[in-house]
């Protein structure tokens, strides 16, 4: 039998937990034969109800759940953990922009560093989900210095998703024929999703679509669509949310199927400002991601890179005082 592996999850009675923590003790992101000992970590309030998502887990009786701990104590929730998904956090409500959260939640993120710094396991893989994502992951990593900057990314796939999903319907053609989407930058309104390097059925996606379509519908409605579903549900993102964390950390550990959008610090690529939390067109393999290189970048996708760019860097000036 192969040994079980410890997935934390913080904000683990909150909505998109309540897919989450289902869906990979059913063995959506680290495949049927892998073991997982599910770590949930809460606020004092909500630990009632993190009891009630822990007897439903129970009466799943999923063969691959070996364990479940259920804590309000981050070094409890983290420790040896070989997969954190740090989510808990408060979500934006009607008419906010993602980064109105930063004070709400950053000094969550700095706490949650630190714990994983000091009871992770070393080759802990960690990815933030509560929002401001990008930012969040730049404060936990700075607050972990003895883990690599390398480990710690910010949920971009959710929007890599979403914008597969409208190019699928825009061209008529299953999301299976798209190949080289790539979404820029920060999960904000700013994200720059790009379709200059995409294809569909081998086809480049821009000579299938009009430039009018792609700058005033494709783009907005990408950057634009977790406001929409808040509008559409009352609440934010939930299900969709869950299952881009899934992709995400399934590609990281697994390997992906050719190129897949991740928040991760920024080495210099394409110019981008050394250390912010940017997202790029990553592969996947042997448990590690990559930056595609050589790109060609055209005038129109320099200027939007640029701009989700310059809002990172706003945000990181922003939380100077919480970065370790
Ligand atoms: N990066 C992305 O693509 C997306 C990010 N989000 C973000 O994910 C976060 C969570 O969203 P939901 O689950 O819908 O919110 P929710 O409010 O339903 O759940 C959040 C949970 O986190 C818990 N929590 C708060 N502080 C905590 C702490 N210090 N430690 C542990 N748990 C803590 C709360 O008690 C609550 O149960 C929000 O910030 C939301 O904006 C949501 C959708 C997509
Ligand atoms: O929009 C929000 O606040 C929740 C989120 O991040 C998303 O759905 O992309």
């Amino acid at each position: 039998m192969t040994e079980p592996v410890r997935v934390a999850i913080t904000g683990a009675a909150g909505q998109i937990s309540y897919s989450l923590a289902f869906r990979i003790a059913a063995g959506d992101m680290l495949g049927k034969d892998q073991p997982v000992i599910l770590q949930l970590l809460e606020i004092p309030p909500a630990m009632d109800a993190l009891k009630g998502v822990v007897m439903e887990l129970n009466d799943c009786a999923f063969p691959l759940l070996a364990g479940i701990e259920a804590t309000d104590n981050p070094e409890v929730a983290f420790k040896d953990a070989d997969f954190a998904l740090l989510v808990g956090a408060r979500p934006r409500g009607p008419g906010m922009e993602r980064a109105d959260l930063l004070q709400a939640n950053a000094a969550i993120f700095s706490v949650q560093g630190k714990a994983l710094n000091d009871h992770a396991s070393r080759d802990v893989r960690v990815l933030v989900v509560g929002n401001p994502a990008n930012t969040n992951a730049l404060i936990a990593r700075e607050n972990a210095p003895d883990l690599d900057h390398r480990q710690f990314t910010a949920m971009m796939r959710l929007d890599h998703n979403r914008a597969l999903s409208q190019l699928a319907e825009k061209t008529g053609k299953s999301i299976n024929t798209i190949d080289n989407m790539v979404v820029w930058g920060n999960h904000s309104a700013t994200q720059y999703p790009d379709l200059h390097q995409c294809t569909v059925d081998g086809q480049p996606a821009m000579s299938l679509v009009d430039q009018a379509w792609y700058e005033n519908d494709f783009i907005p409605t990408v950057q634009q669509r977790g406001a929409a579903i808040i509008k559409a549900r009352g609440a934010s993102s939930a299900a969709s949310a869950a299952s881009a964390a899934i992709d995400h950390m399934r590609d990281w550990a697994l390997g992906s199927d050719g190129w897949v959008s991740m928040g991760i610090p920024s080495d210099g690529s394409y110019g981008v400002e050394p250390g912010i939390v940017y997202s790029y067109p990553v592969v996947c393999k042997n448990g590690d991601y990559e930056i595609v290189q050589d790109l060609e970048i055209n005038a129109f996708s320099r200027e939007r890179m640029k701009t989700t760019e310059d809002e990172l860097r706003s945000e990181r000036a922003a939380v100077e005082d919480l970065l370790g």
